[in-house]
């Protein structure tokens, strides 16, 4: 099965509830959310692999440390894991970003797809998929279930708020796939939110409500 490890460091607990506030507007929430994803990166990266490297400084030669193995790819779910890009983004310049767009069919809550565009390497690459949301985790596993299809075998989930239902789902249909979070709440609602949740994370980034 997956590890499920939820990233509860003060300073992502503290900008968390800063955001599940229901007066904070889009601009702060934006900002916040890709804050987030950021300190999630610094805690998700903590165990990359290193490998030696000689360099020579202003003083002279020396063995130092720099990165080794595979190159990430951030797969953002549209459209609100585009708010985690950035965040990402500014820890780790180098990596790729491909999208997988998806939306929930208010009825059914089942996913729908409309778009997949992953860089050309991405199969040699690490996937890291990030949604602020995991809550049936249906969107997830088609997500994960689409790069699985082209051939990328390196997977990771990153979300800001999940439902026990969700993490449940996603380690059934995906036990090779690590899940990290900012928070596990309580349970979700009939409607397919997450209570206590922060509402629709999308609308929230976007300013669509
Ligand atoms: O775990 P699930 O039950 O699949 O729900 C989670 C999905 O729902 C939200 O997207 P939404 O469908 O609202 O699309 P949006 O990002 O375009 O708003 C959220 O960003 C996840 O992608
Ligand atoms: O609570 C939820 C559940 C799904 N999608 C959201 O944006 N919020
Ligand atoms: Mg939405």
């Amino acid at each position: 099965m997956g590890k499920f490890t939820v990233l509860n460091h003060p300073l992502i607990q503290h900008k968390l509830t800063i955001i599940r506030r229901k007066e904070t507007g889009s601009n702060e929430f934006r900002r916040i959310v890709g804050e987030i994803a950021g300190l999630m990166t610094y805690e998700i990266t903590r165990d990359l692999p290193l490998q030696d490297v000689e360099i020579e400084t202003p003083m002279g030669k020396t063995v130092q440390k720099e990165l080794a193995g595979k190159k990430l790819t951030i797969v953002p779910i549209l459209r609100a894991g585009m708010g985690m890009v950035n965040g990402v983004l500014e820890m780790i310049p180098s990596a790729k970003v491909g999208v997988v767009g998806m939306y929930r069919d208010e009825e059914t809550l089942k996913p729908v797809e409309y778009f997949f565009k992953v860089p050309k390497d991405v199969t040699e690459r690490e996937c890291l998929v990030v949604d602020p949301m995991l809550a049936t985790g249906g969107s997830a596993n088609l997500a994960i279930e689409a790069l699985k299809k082209r051939g990328v075998t390196d997977i990771k989930l990153a979300v800001l708020v999940a439902a026990p239902e969700g993490v449940k789902a996603v380690q059934d249909e995906h036990p090779d796939v690590d899940i990290y979070a900012a928070a596990l709440d309580d349970k979700l609602l009939p409607n397919g939110y997450i209570f206590p949740g922060l509402g629709d994370a999308g609308d929230r980034i976007f300013g669509t409500k």
